[in-house]
């Protein structure tokens, strides 16, 4: 496996706001990498360092073993389509296509022009006209028909309908299978996407607080559900990330489970059912965010 990109100690502040807190991460080549996290986690903060966009405040950033900062070597193997992306007034889609070229060497304009069929867009309507989800759809055609070694979305899909997210989804699969490279995607819809992605990096508060692969997150935790007496008895002692239950029922997710323990809670007569990637990551949010204000409260009270 080789690191395309490798962070160590990274912070950016903007004025007082701590946007990346001292964050190291690598990302592997040929992987489909989702960078998730809540409202202002830092996502945005860390693409653009990422990309040379914007300048970090301490710490090394290494893509393709250089800083990608004002290094042509590096960015011309990026590809970063973020929503905010600005075109010039009088442009419209086939003028992004026709230029895009000159910057992706690696840009294949017969999968552009089907990608142009799949998403209905009308090539020759200016870009101020197009509608919000249409927009997006240039984006998305830019990032997948660029076929750069690294490509990064962030938010690529505001708008889009629930059949073109679809088709963003299926041609990146499809894409990325025929010419792997390395995808850093970032987006609120985690289940959506959650067969996509080889690896998890969630960002909270600036900070990585998960980076793991799917498989091994997907399995490290399950909810159990049962009479309360039989749910309470089997979680004690046990990392428990929710808890629910109405009645004398209850349902609670708690992490590591083995063999020996998924037996003993069948022979219990309770049942273990799968967690989300989505449910996941938000009970772990959720959980960082308790722990952090429990540690808090400790060092004020110490203090
Ligand atoms: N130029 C800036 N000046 C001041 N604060 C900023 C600036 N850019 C970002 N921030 C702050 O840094 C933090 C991280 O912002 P960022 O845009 O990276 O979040 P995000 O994870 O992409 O959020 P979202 O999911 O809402 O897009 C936020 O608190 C944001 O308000």
């Amino acid at each position: 496996m080789t690191a395309i990109v490798q962070v160590q100690g990274l912070t950016k502040r903007f004025g007082s706001v701590t946007a990346v807190d001292d964050v190291s991460f690598e990302i592997q080549e040929n992987t489909i990498t989702g960078l998730l996290g809540r409202n202002g986690a830092g996502k945005t903060t860390v693409m653009n360092l990422l990309t040379g966009q914007d300048f970090a405040t301490r710490g090394d950033i290494r893509v393709f073993g250089a800083s990608p900062v004002e290094n042509p070597q590096v960015l011309q193997n990026l590809s970063f389509i973020k929503e905010s992306q600005k075109y010039p007034d009088d442009f419209r889609p086939k003028h992004v296509f026709a230029s895009a070229p000159w910057f992706f060497p690696n840009w294949d304009a017969e999968l552009a022009a089907r990608l142009v069929d799949d998403f209905r867009l009308p090539v020759d309507r200016r870009i101020k006209k197009l509608s919000r989800g249409q927009l997006s759809s240039v984006g998305v055609i830019v990032g997948l028909a660029s076929r750069a070694p690294l490509t990064f979305f962030d938010e690529p899909y505001l708008g889009l309908d629930a059949v073109a997210r679809q088709i963003f989804y299926d041609r990146l699969l499809e894409d990325y299978g025929e010419h792997p490279r390395t995808v850093i995607l970032s987006t609120h819809l985690i289940d959506e996407v959650s067969n996509l992605l080889e690896n998890v990096l969630v960002i909270d508060q600036g900070r990585i607080i998960m980076d793991q692969d799917t498989e091994s997150l997907r399995g490290s935790a399950a909810t159990v559900v049962g009479t309360r007496a039989a749910v309470d008895a089997f979680v004690e002692g046990r990392e428990v990330l929710a808890r629910d239950g109405i009645g004398g029922l209850a349902s609670v997710t708690v992490t590591r489970l083995d063999d020996r323990d998924r037996a003993a809670a069948a022979s219990a007569g309770l049942e273990l059912s799968p967690v989300s990637l989505q449910q996941l990551i938000v009970q772990r949010t959720r959980a960082q965010i308790t722990t952090d204000d429990f540690t808090d409260q400790l060092e004020e009270k110490s203090a």
